[in-house]
Order: structure tokens, then C-alpha cells, then sequence
């Protein structure tokens, strides 16, 4: 299968892009061959597919439900409550939903932890979406829960693994050092070191979750974990890292963990607010993440890529602070190595995630500075959408979902779960 793009405005100038297979083989200038599929880039850029690095995709189902509480208080009395009603089916609807919003604003990966991935990789596998997904952990200290948290997640990998789609892969999901057990932490670590498969983990959220690791550990999380070598040999995305003390960000440069900032999520919830100069201070790779619809509500990465560019200038003063093409760089290049995939770039040899936007948009004109539109001005309505090689959507169009069903579907699920 070959794809050729014709004439589109990518990486600083007009050029075409052919497709093979799932790669990006050649960029320039490319003759029209009879076997191609032939897309007229001439209205459009191209830019690498964003990958969102921290999210729950079926949570889009509990959008609006639990509007303006604090994490806990939204966790414990509403949440989790509504969670104990979930199964594979609506979990399912829930991931179609959410692979419907991202595929339209031009998300081709997202990493996800959550629950029935049974659920989730069916709906992933139609979509036509890449995706890591981790089975979320949550041992509450209980031993028999742990057994049994343990158990399923080994079964989840290789359930993954069986699959065998390139476009999905498994991850280790443990909850939080609040909701984990450091046994169970260090069996996870032994399951990554096992599996080479990376750890997906919320740190560091809210000064409430630090304060009770404090007192029952008498160090903070970083510290805590580092202690008993959780972050020795592994790969791990820490998402959020809200409120960091100097010797956390030590620990995590160290380590050399990928941070998911989830601005929105943790302006929404009252978290606070990601000390990201610092980060970048130092080098820690830094991503973004959406956060479930419970808390964002939506899974609109270029808000995420915004808010990242203006709130950090905000809170330091300095307008040289994120600047456009580094916001961007968090949710494309950035993601794809905390992630490990391929992806994130055009170029030659790269996995061929990329979406198309058609620059006849009002917020696109005139068009004196793409990269800082991108960022800025865009509202994320792209056009175009490939993934792994195949078009996912064309002209505004899902190809590989039904949209009239899973609007439909997802009203019959929330039906069900707020009854
Ligand atoms: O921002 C958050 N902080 C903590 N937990 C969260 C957040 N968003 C969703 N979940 C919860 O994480 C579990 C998935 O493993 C789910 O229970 C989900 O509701
Ligand atoms: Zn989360």
C-alpha cells in the first residue's frame, strides 16, 4: 500500500510524502505512480500525529458528571463510585467515544491506564489508534488485593502481547504511592524489568496525597520510591509531578523519567501548577497528557499544548518561557521517547502517524507563522488523519468508526451508569 501527499507544506516548505506500508519512506519531490493513493496537500500542512501521554480514554463517559471538587473528594465520593458499575461493554463505548474526539483533533497515540482492556483494546484495535494501555492498579495496602491487582495485570500483558498489533502495546499501570503498596510497586518493577515494557504512574498530583506519604513513609513519593529502587532499570511516565521538592527533580533526572504534565487536569482539580521551567531546567523530558474527561473534559491535546505555552510564562513572569515549538515538541517529539515509539516527526524512516489541517480556517490566516498558529491560535479541528500508514480520517471523515453509533451508544452507557 503506498500514499503519496502531494504538495503539502511540511517541515518549513512544499513537499510530498510517500507512504509504504506503515512508514514514512521518502520525503521531496515524488513522481505520481498508478499504484498510489494520491492526497492533494496543496490546502493543507502536515504535522506529526500528537501523542497524549497521559489519559483514561473510557473515563470520556464521566464527562461533566463531577465538575469543580477536589481530587479525593471527586475520587472517593463520585468517581470511584461510578467505576464499580463499569464492564467491558461500556467501557468499550467509552474508548470509541474518546478515539472519535482524539482522531478529530489529531491525537494518533495516547497512553492510557484503566480497567477491562479487554474493552479498550477492541475499540483501540477499530479506531485504527496506537496506544499503550495499562491495567490500573489500586492494592489499597491489602494484601489479598494485591495478589489478586498483580495477577491481573501479568494477565493483561499477555493478553495485549497475544493480540499481536503492532499499534498496541502493553504497559504496568500502578495507580499512585497513595493507592499502591511498596510490595506491590516492587513487583511491578520486576514485571517491567520482565516484560521490557514501561511503567505508567500518577506522582506527585496534590499537596493532601504528599502530606499522607510524608507521614506514613516520613519522605516524600519520589524519595519514597526511590528508596526501595522502583525506578532502578524501568522505564517510567510519571504523570502530573505537581508539586516537586529540589531532590525530587534530582531523583527524576537521575532516573531519567518522562514527566506527563496534564495542565488543565491540575488547574481543574486545584492541584496546582507543574514547576515545568525547572524541569526543562534540567533536561527532564516532558510530555503531555489530557487526563481523563472527569477532569479536563475533554481530550483536545492542542488546549493542552496552549495552556502549557501560556501558563508557565505566567506564573515566572518570563514570556521566554515555553516557547511555541517547545510546547509542541512536548506533545510529538517528546512523547514519542517517553513512549518509546517511532513516531512524532516526519521523517524519512518514522512511523507514518500524521494528520493534515487545511489551512482555509480563520484562525489559521494569514498564514505568516504556522508553528505559532499551531500552538496559539488553533482550536485542533484537523482534516486528515493516518495512522500506522492507514487513512483513519479523511476530509473530516472517520473512515474506521461508525460516529452516529457511538454518539448513540454513549448516551445508552451513561444511561446505565448514572442510574
Ligand atoms: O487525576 C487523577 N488522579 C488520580 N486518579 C485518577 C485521576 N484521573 C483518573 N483517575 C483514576 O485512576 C484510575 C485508573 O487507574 C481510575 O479509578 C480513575 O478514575
Ligand atoms: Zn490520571
Amino acid at each position: 500500500m503506498l500514499i503519496l501527499i502531494k504538495n503539502v507544506y511540511v517541515n518549513g516548505k512544499r513537499q510530498d510524502i510517500l507512504i509504504e506500508d506503515n512508514i514514512i519512506k521518502k520525503i521531496g519531490e515524488i513522481k505520481k505512480e498508478e499504484e498510489m493513493e494520491i492526497i492533494d496537500g496543496t490546502k493543507k500542512i502536515a504535522i506529526p500525529g500528537l501523542i497524549n501521554t497521559h489519559t483514561h480514554i473510557p473515563m470520556t463517559l464521566f464527562r461533566g458528571v463531577a465538575d469543580d471538587l477536589p481530587l479525593m473528594e471527586w475520587l472517593n465520593n463520585h468517581i470511584w463510585k461510578m467505576e464499580a458499575k463499569l464492564n467491558e461493554e461500556i467501557v468499550y463505548w467509552g474508548t470509541l467515544l474518546g478515539c472519535v474526539e482524539m482522531i478529530k483533533t489529531g491525537t494518533t497515540t495516547f497512553n492510557d491506564m484503566y480497567f477491562f482492556l479487554e474493552g479498550i483494546a477492541k475499540a483501540v484495535d477499530e479506531s485504527g489508534m496506537r496506544a499503550v494501555l495499562a491495567y490500573g492498579m489500586i492494592d489499597l495496602f491489602d494484601e489479598e488485593k494485591r495478589e489478586k491487582e498483580i495477577k491481573n495485570a501479568e494477565k493483561y500483558i499477555n493478553y495485549i502481547k497475544d493480540l499481536n498489533n503492532r499499534r498496541i502495546t502493553p504497559a504496568l499501570g500502578p495507580h499512585a504511592p497513595y493507592t499502591c503498596s511498596k510490595e506491590l510497586l516492587l513487583e511491578v518493577n520486576k514485571l517491567a524489568k520482565k516484560y521490557k515494557i514501561p511503567i505508567h504512574i500518577h506522582m506527585n498530583e496534590t499537596l493532601d496525597e504528599i502530606k499522607m506519604i510524608k507521614e506514613k513513609f516520613g519522605k516524600e513519593p519520589f524519595l519514597y520510591l526511590n528508596e526501595f529502587g522502583f525506578f532502578d532499570g524501568v522505564d517510567v511516565i510519571a504523570a502530573h509531578c505537581v508539586h516537586l521538592s529540589e531532590e525530587e527533580i534530582k531523583i527524576i533526572k537521575e532516573k531519567n523519567i518522562s514527566v506527563s504534565h496534564n495542565p488543565i487536569s491540575n488547574l481543574k482539580l486545584a492541584s496546582g501548577i507543574a514547576p515545568i521551567p525547572k524541569l526543562l531546567n534540567e533536561g527532564i523530558n516532558t510530555t503531555l497528557g489530557t487526563d481523563g474527561c472527569g477532569s479536563n473534559n475533554n481530550l483536545n491535546l492542542f488546549e493542552e499544548i496552549k495552556c502549557s505555552a501560556i501558563l508557565h510564562k505566567g506564573t515566572t513572569l518570563d514570556p521566554t518561557i515555553v516557547k511555541a515549538e517547545e510546547a509542541f515538541n512536548f506533545a510529538t517529539k517528546n512523547g514519542a521517547k517517553a513512549l518509546n515509539v517511532k513516531a512524532g516527526d516526519i521523517r524519512e524512516g518514522y512511523l507514518a502517524d500524521l494528520v493534515l489541517i487545511n489551512v482555509n480556517k480563520p484562525q489559521l490566516r494569514p498564514i505568516s507563522n504556522i508553528k505559532s498558529h499551531l500552538v496559539y491560535s488553533f482550536n485542533g479541528c484537523v482534516d486528515d488523519v493516518i495512522i500506522d500508514g492507514k487513512i483513519v480520517m479523511r476530509e473530516g471523515d472517520i473512515i474506521t468508526l461508525d460516529e452516529e453509533e457511538i454518539y448513540e451508544k454513549a448516551e445508552e452507557m451513561y444511561a446505565i451508569l448514572s442510574a
